[in-house]
């Protein structure tokens, strides 16, 4: 049985999936009752001290609620009382934050441990041989295990209505899968072997045809479960912004600590001596709060912004890298382009016959398991049938029913010449058949980049004359203007000379709506690079249809890693969008590493992003959530000191005015009576953490702007409203707070 490749439907019908920006993921955007009712239980347990300690100015807050809760206790009193139940609302609306921001996770995680049903898997018993010899697999005995017994290396057989038992590669076969369960898309992608898209993911469901995969990931380490983690939040660690950030606001925390703790003797001095619970509500107010509880839920938010957009960010780190980009370098085919490159027509040279091409272009893609090779096997049997004829006579022997799929119909003994990006070339090595006649003797023939091609050529010492390598030229070029990869095909017959036998044409179609999308990268500053393995007139017809700005073709995988390590070097920040496992290097080394979700699983796990739909400008969003989480955690920070700042006026005053009645010049804000003014100080601090809330879950809005701009922009609105809200605030709730009986 051979797998039918013409009946995977015509591509590309995952087209419009891969642009197309669909409505985000459907969580409520606003904070809703429920939201806040459902996180109530995490927030409870995030006031344990032994979570609470990792933020250093919460746990000096809970100790503080602490304190003045004791104090409450010893010697009952509304102030103490009322200042004690406060503090305990600080923490928890800390908690509270975080508790929202994460809760947003969880319903999406819930939904992906749906499709990690246990499964029945057919895994090949003894898949060593075949692997070597190169022979079917799909033909070999299987034993039904349960997907969670399989290991990495395992090879499973999958056909058309089961569901993929993990995480692995085709390793042969092509077929449609529905992957709407993990990608949120309904449309099917063709997954196949050989080529930039042959990841499959454990949970996705095979609808036609059958596939052959080695698994890559060992169960309960699976992409979902990844992507469970992730979404939920478990795996999130402190980025190297937000880590600075929380030692700069633990250095602030200590100097108030150190502040108030002297203030007291000047007090007793002085003598006011100052009660416990009244130096407590000081420090609170003083150090900053506001960014100490919300720092944790921006950066959440900010993962989970990146998830409603599909795409998963395994590290914060890079996140944050995005928000600085200044390169975007893209690969070319599979990522700009849909990436399933057809062979649409033969262009011979010298005299040749399109039957002599196709035919020799056939027997070099015969055993070329990669797209490529096998279009090329479809469009000859489809449109030179007589050729195949030719192909056969080649050979003196039937061939091999057990080879691979693609290998029937080769001689026995005949050997592949796989493709490489290195070489850029592939083809076969066929043996003089066994027959007394002087003139038969062995063939080669290669098919690839013209530069590799003719490469080969010239190092077997042919000289083409220059008439026929105008002809040549003039093919190549015709399909490089076209934006089609033209594939040199070339045959050596026993020790002669090579010679070119002209050019096949594969066609690949650009995505859709690049151009507009290049040009509000552009907008913001990034520049966009095309590196590719393709020739440079292709490479440039490509980047001119897609609206690129700058181009490096005849890439080697080296070659894209220098490029990224130059501009490194120049103090830039690289991003990097690819979907193959000769990317899977330059994707390691970018700061911001997006793979394909389309694209192979070595390209994935290199890569610190990866876009569910396969849509390289998708940068844009994630660039533009980057800048949004720096803007938010600088603007909140901004609010919070300022804040804390204008809070000496509300209590120093009250503090000091029954010993130094000339402060009562300071009292600008005709506040009740000191201990109004404390207590007012205190519940104003808490509130205005809920009240913001909301701001550290959406984020301040990002415009396209300079960065001076911004930050001049933010420290307006952030610097001045933080210093103005506290007098109008705290003047509010002295007003509601000093009807209170009894303070
Ligand atoms: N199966 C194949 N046999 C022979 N040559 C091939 C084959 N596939 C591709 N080539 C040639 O090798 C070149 C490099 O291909 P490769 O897929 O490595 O490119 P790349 O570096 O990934 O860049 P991009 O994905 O942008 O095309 C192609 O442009 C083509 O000329
Ligand atoms: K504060
Ligand atoms: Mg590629």
């Amino acid at each position: 049985m051979t797998i039918d490749t013409r009946s995977v439907p015509e591509a590309p019908p995952e087209v419009p999936a891969e642009t197309r920006h669909r409505p985000q993921r459907s969580v409520p955007r606003a904070l809703t009752w429920a939201q806040l009712r459902a996180a109530l239980p995490g927030a409870l347990r995030k006031l344990d001290p032994r979570v609470l300690y990792t933020s250093p100015v919460m746990f000096v807050v809970e100790v503080g609620a602490f304190v003045t809760t004791v104090l409450a206790i010893l010697e009952p009193g509304v102030f103490a009382g009322w200042t004690a139940g406060w503090l305990w609302a600080t923490v928890f609306f800390a908690t509270l934050a975080e508790s929202v921001a994460e809760s947003r996770g969880k319903a999406q995680a819930s939904s992906l441990r749906a499709t990690q049903k246990q499964t029945t898997a057919r895994k090949v018993t003894a898949p060593q041989d075949a692997l070597a010899s190169g022979s079917r697999l799909d033909l070999l005995p299987t034993v039904e295990v349960p997907s969670s017994a399989l290991q990495v290396g395992d090879v499973v057989v999958v056909a058309a209505g089961e569901i993929l038992p993990g995480d692995g590669d085709v390793i042969e076969g092509v077929a449609s899968v529905d992957e709407s369960a993990v990608t949120g898309e309904s449309a099917p992608v063709i997954r196949e072997s050989g080529g930039d898209r042959s990841a499959v993911t454990g949970g996705t469901v095979v609808l036609s045809d059958r596939i052959v995969v080695r698994i890559t990931a060992p169960a309960g380490s699976t992409f979902v479960d990844r992507m469970i983690a992730l979404v939920e939040g478990s795996e999130r660690q402190k980025t190297p912004n937000e880590v600075a950030l929380n030692i700069l606001l633990t250095s602030l925390t200590i100097v108030f600590l150190l502040a108030v703790a002297t203030l007291q003797p000047f007090a007793v001095y002085s003598g006011s001596r100052q009660s416990l619970l009244v130096l407590v509500a000081l420090l609170v107010c003083l150090i900053p709060t506001t960014i100490g509880a919300l720092l944790s839920a921006i950066g959440i938010a900010g993962m989970d912004r990146l998830v409603q957009r599909n795409v998963l960010a395994m590290s914060g780190r890079a996140v944050e890298a995005a928000g600085d980009v200044d390169v975007l370098l893209l690969d070319k085919t599979g990522t700009i382009t849909y990436g399933n490159r057809r062979a649409t027509e033969v262009l011979p040279v010298g005299g040749v016959t399109p039957d002599e091409l196709a035919a020799a272009a056939r027997l070099a893609s015969l055993a070329d398991e990669t797209p490529e090779g096998r279009s090329i096997v479809d469009l000859v049997d489809s449109h030179y049938p007589s050729s195949v004829e030719r192909g056969r006579s080649v050979g003196s022997e039937p061939a091999d029913p057990t080879r691979t799929q693609g290998g029937a119909g080769l001689p026995a003994g005949a050997e592949l010449v796989a493709f490489s990006a290195q070489t850029r070339m592939s083809g076969v090595d066929l043996p003089a058949p066994a027959s007394d006649a002087a003139d038969v003797s062995e063939v080669r023939i290669r098919k690839g980049a013209g530069s590799a091609v003719q490469l080969w050529v010239h190092s077997t010492g042919a000289r083409p004359a220059p008439a026929q390598a105008e002809e040549l030229a003039a093919h190549v070029d015709a399909v490089s203007r076209a934006g089609g990869t033209p594939l040199v095909v070339a045959e050596q017959v026993g020790e002669a000379p090579a010679r070119v036998l002209g050019v096949v044409r594969l066609k690949d179609v650009v995505k859709e709506g690049m151009r507009e999308r290049f040009d509000e990268l552009r907008a913001m500053g990034i520049r966009s690079v095309m590196v590719t393995g393709d020739n440079a007139v292709t490479a440039r017809a490509i980047a001119a249809e897609a609206g690129i700005d700058d181009v490096l073709a005849e890439a080697t995988p080296e070659d894209k890693l220098a490029l990224i390590r130059r501009e490194q070097e120049g103090g830039k920040l690289v991003a990097m969008a690819g979907d193959g496992t000769n990317d899977a290097p330059a994707l390691a080394q970018s700061d911001v590493g997006v793979a394909m979700n389309t694209g192979t699983s070595a390209a994935k796990e290199a890569g610190n992003m990866v876009d569910l739909d396969s849509d390289p400008t998708k940068l844009i969003e994630i660039v533009e959530i980057g800048k949004q989480l720096l803007i938010t955690r600088g603007a909140l920070t901004t609010f919070s000191v300022a804040n804390d700042v204008a809070k000496y006026f509300a209590i120093l005053p009250a503090m000091f005015m029954t010993v130094f009645p000339q402060l009562e010049v300071l009292n600008i804000m005709r506040l009740a009576s000191p201990g109004s003014a404390i207590l007012s100080a205190v519940i104003f601090n808490a509130l205005i953490i809920l009240v913001l809330i909301p701001l550290a879950l959406r984020g301040v809005r990002y415009r396209p702007a300079s960065a001076s701009a911004l930050l001049r922009r933010n420290l307006l609105i952030y610097g001045l409203g933080g210093l103005v809200a506290p007098f109008v605030g705290i003047k509010l709730i002295d007003l509601v707070v000093s009807l209170l009986p009894g303070l």
